[in-house]
């Protein structure tokens, strides 16, 4: 047998032997990743073009005639078994090996590739059909040209001119990355949509990923131990969402927890994967995942992971960065590779990183999820129109430094719009100081900002950093900014100029990383006119200005704001009545939520404890039934008309008047059903309740008794 086999060519040995019969193949993925592919091209020792392109053609060392010196090539062992040859030729040199010649591939011993794979290790070579099935590039044909002349002019290197092989690696390579990138970014997309098509599905299974739509179960997702939400779940991540290291050595977590505290994150520590999987995840910031795990494989925990949430930053953890481990997880969706050794050093960047990215998707999410409603602010109640139209703005300012100016009435809540900027910003993890410009006098405001030093005027026992200093890294909040004086704008001016700062009473000065959000009720632009504003300090400020409606002009808010501080103060069982709410949906509100949080409060305290009545509402807002209604004497139309003025027949009549008349007699028609009124009228129930409110009408005959019973109660 060995006599017939056909004798290789025998060229003069070179150090090392490209082995040239294709690009390795990353596994059963048919859209590899970039890092296998350089993984597939890596594995060729670097050399001068001409030196790979001539030994393209010799044929094949076997491990047989290898000079011992000669370094093995990585991949020789699983390109002898994968090097497509014919039964025949695969016989004759398996003999020449002394080893069991291959069967012939037929259709039964034909593996799909994954099994394929896992014969011959993580590394293999196509085989022609495989290159097929997998759809590689006609480019690859490269490949291919390195073992006959012919192929190469059919293929690809006569089509293309006679590039050298390296060269149409690298084409080859980009176009593959290319394509794995649009797969990764499809499938991303089918994650936050929960909808993958059929054929994305299939893909995304056979290439072993997280089904993320879960129509069809994944084999990652068989465990019944293991938890999987059945939808997507809408969070605001903040410094509250915690961080989750598993890592099976107690000493590695207590010193991945005193970095990622110091990074300033809440931490949860977990030993076991399968502990970690049995949690909820849908509140984490991140996960720090170690490999090297007691109950199961590290890569397994981070394919259940990543297939409950696609959008869950995980950085895996490892003592031995192996390129394979790397290609594996990164293949599966990690968000970052840190080898354990530089993980501390790298960790703080890697998770800011991978907080913006899971915010940023935790605000698409709520997006998608509340059906293109607009994105939503931090702690703020609301969902009205303009709420929604000042959450799309301050979208636009979260991930930028930029100087915020807050402008609106007192009460509609830009502190809390301030602070919703800083939670969901860029300095979320620096502090937060907020102070009131409007609460100190000239000096004491100068040395709150700015700091002093022990001595610089009576009174200054010791060195005190100011609001800037202590905002460092963070945010400072300029509450009331248009009610500093002169003095203190031209300081604060230099500081926002040259970003440095002066204690009072110093002669250094301090670099200063703050970034500035300032809130006014006033008309800066009328005071910068009337001169108390500097204009300078006036445009500093006022980068980008944002104004927070007032509540009157957002009524559909009311409600949800009662229901939030119904629950905020301990009044969630209680019950408002149709009356009360008509009474809060038609007040102006002229202290805006505040005042209405205030009213709520004193409700809940002033009720009997089951349901809430108008007489638990302050005086103001019960103005609605303060005018007694004129008894009607009969349900005949008109009669109510006659309390208004007398016009002769003739005379045209002030359409306030009509309006007042047709109003009263739908009252009476209706026995003071408002409701039915509004029905007969052709108005919504709010918007009668305005116009009686304007008209000074009482919309129910026995308005006047309950009136006066309601006054004569006490109140807290
Ligand atoms: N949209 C909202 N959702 C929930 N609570 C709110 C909302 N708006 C305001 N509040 C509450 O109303 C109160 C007043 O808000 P805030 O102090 O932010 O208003 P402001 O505009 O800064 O007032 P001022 O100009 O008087 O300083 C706070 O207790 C705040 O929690």
């Amino acid at each position: 047998m060995a006599s017939t086999a056909p004798r290789p060519m025998r060229v003069p040995a070179p150090r090392w032997t490209v082995t040239p019969w294709r690009m390795v193949h990353p596994g059963p993925i048919s859209t590899p990743s970039p890092m296998t592919m350089l993984k597939g091209c890596g594995s060729r020792r670097p050399g001068p073009m001409s030196s790979v392109h001539t030994s393209m053609w010799k044929p094949r060392r076997s491990t047989v005639d290898r000079p011992s010196d000669v370094p093995r090539p990585l991949r020789s062992a699983a390109a002898v078994r994968s090097r497509p040859t014919t039964h025949k030729e695969g016989s004759a040199n398996a003999e020449a090996l002394g080893k069991r010649a291959p069967r012939a591939r037929t259709a039964s011993t034909t593996r799909p590739p994954s099994e394929r794979r896992k014969r011959s290790g993580s590394r293999h070579a196509c085989t022609d059909s495989e290159s097929k099935g997998m759809g590689c590039l006609p480019l690859q044909c490269g490949n291919h040209c390195s073992r006959a002349p012919g192929i190469a002019m059919r293929g690809g290197l006569g089509a293309l001119g006679c590039l050298g092989l390296r060269c149409l690696k690298l084409r080859c390579l980009r176009l593959r990355m290319l394509r794995y990138f649009r797969h990764k970014k499809r499938q991303e997309l089918a994650c936050a949509g929960g909808a993958l098509t059929g054929t994305e599905n299939r893909a995304s299974q056979r290439a072993g990923m997280a089904c993320a739509n879960r129509r069809v179960g994944c084999a990652a997702c068989a465990s019944p131990r293991i938890r999987r939400p059945a939808t997507v779940n809408v969070v605001d991540f903040n410094r509250q969402s915690p961080v989750v290291i598993i890592d099976r050595d107690d000493l590695a977590r207590r010193s991945l927890r005193a970095c990622v505290e110091a990074a300033g994150y809440a931490v949860r520590e977990y030993a076991m994967g399968c502990g970690a999987l049995e949690e909820d995840s849908a509140e984490w910031m991140a996960v720090c995942l170690e490999l090297d795990l007691d109950d199961m494989a590290g890569m397994d925990v981070l394919r259940h992971l990543r297939a409950r949430d696609a959008t869950l930053p995980v950085i895996v953890l490892t003592r031995n960065l192996l390129l394979d481990t790397a290609v594996e997880a990164t293949r599966l969706g990690a968000f970052a590779f840190l080898d354990k050794s530089v993980a501390a050093a790298r960790l703080e960047l890697t998770l800011q990183n991978a907080s913006k990215a899971r915010r940023m998707r935790g605000l698409a999410l709520r997006r998608a999820k509340e059906g293109g409603e607009g994105p939503f602010i931090g702690g703020l109640v609301g969902r009205s129109a303009p709420m929604r139209a000042l959450a799309r703005q301050l979208e636009r300012i979260l991930q930028s430094d930029v100087p915020v100016c807050i402008l609106g009435e007192t009460g509609t809540g830009k502190e809390l719009v301030a602070h919703a900027v800083h939670e969901q910003g860029m300095r979320a993890r620096g502090p937060f100081v907020a102070v009131n410009c409007a609460a100190f006098s000239e000096s004491l405001l100068e040395s709150e900002l700015f700091g002093h030093e022990r001595g610089a005027f009576t009174g200054a026992l010791s060195t005190h950093r100011g609001c800037f200093e202590q905002a460092q890294g963070g945010t400072l909040f300029l509450d009331e900014v248009g009610e500093m004086s002169p003095a203190v704008q031209v300081r604060l001016l230099r500081i926002l100029q040259e970003r440095v700062l002066r204690r009072v009473g110093s002669t250094t000065e301090v670099r200063v990383d703050v970034r500035i959000i300032a809130a006014t009720h006033r008309d800066l632009m009328a005071d910068v006119k009337a001169g108390r504003f500097r204009e300078d300090l006036y445009y500093r400020l006022t980068v980008y200005p944002v104004q927070v409606p007032p509540l009157r002009e957002r009524t559909s808010d009311i409600l949800p704001l009662v229901d939030h501080f119904l629950e905020k103060f301990g009044g969630s069982a209680l019950s408002l009545n149709d009356e009360v709410r008509e009474a809060l949906l038609c007040h102006r509100w002229p202290g805006n939520v505040r005042e209405l949080q205030n009213v709520v409060q004193r409700a809940v305290l002033s009720c009997d404890g089951t349901h809430i009545e108008l007489a638990d509402l302050p005086p103001e807002l019960r103005v609605l039934v303060l005018p007694p209604i004129p008894a009607a004497p009969a349900h005949t139309p008109g009669s109510a008309v006659s309390a208004g003025p007398s016009f002769p027949p003739d005379a045209v009549v002030p359409l306030r008047e009509l309006e007042r008349r047709e109003i009263l007699k739908a009252l009476t028609v209706t026995k003071g059903s408002v409701t039915q009124a509004a029905k007969l009228l052709g108005l919504g129930r709010a918007t009668l309740y305005r116009r009686l409110a304007e008209l000074r009408i009482s919309p129910e005959p026995g308005a006047e008794e309950r009136l006066s019973r309601v006054s004569s109660r006490p109140h807290s």
